[in-house]
């Protein structure tokens, strides 16, 4: 039952061309983001949605279908509790140190140098993070460590790429 209404949905933001784009994911996104107001965001940019529609774009169509977005939305799911777990002063935000703990609670294994550039990519003057960059963070975390697993055949943690592939890596995302 759930499931036949996600699809309803899903229908209804895609259109009829069953796939969704970068400014129908801002439309569903903003949309479902103001209902929360423990969820501090200035709404999502369209280049953000972009972004997120090249790293979850699995079959290369430029846009993401029935399975890509339902990825990916299950994943924004688990990533806002995450989010409202770790903003422990409510401030509908997460600052520096509070990201250090939500990027560990959501599996991904950094080390400090790595904490530092997520701060200087995505918090504000402040040093906080807004919901939606918390999103586009963790979007690229989970797509870019997808990516190098499925290169890394043998599971040693070393891969080998040749700048083309190297590119194709780096700039569709
Ligand atoms: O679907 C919802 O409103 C809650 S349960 C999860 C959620 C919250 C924010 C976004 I943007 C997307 C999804
Ligand atoms: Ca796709």
């Amino acid at each position: 039952e759930e499931q036949k209404q996600f699809r309803n949905i899903f229908r209804q933001i895609a259109g009829d061309d069953m796939e969704i784009n970068a400014e129908e994911l801002r439309n569903v996104l903003n949309n479902v983001v103001k209902k929360h107001k423990d969820l501090r965001s200035e709404g999502f940019e369209l280049e953000s949605c972009r972004s997120m529609i090249a790293l979850m774009d699995t079959d290369g169509s430029g846009k993401i279908n029935f399975d890509e977005f339902r990825h990916l939305w299950d994943k924004i799911k688990s990533w806002q509790k995450i989010f409202k777990r770790y903003d422990t002063d409510h401030s509908g935000t997460i600052n520096s140190y509070e990201m250090r703990n939500a990027v560990n609670d959501a599996g991904f294994r950094l080390n400090n140098q790595l904490y530092h550039i997520i701060t200087m990519r995505y918090a504000d003057k402040n040093m906080n993070i807004d919901f939606d960059s918390f999103v586009c963070c963790f979007v690229r975390l989970d797509a870019m460590f997808r990516a190098f697993h499925a290169f890394d055949k043998d599971g040693d943690g070393i891969i080998k790429l040749n700048v083309l592939e190297w590119l194709q890596l780096t700039l569709y995302a």
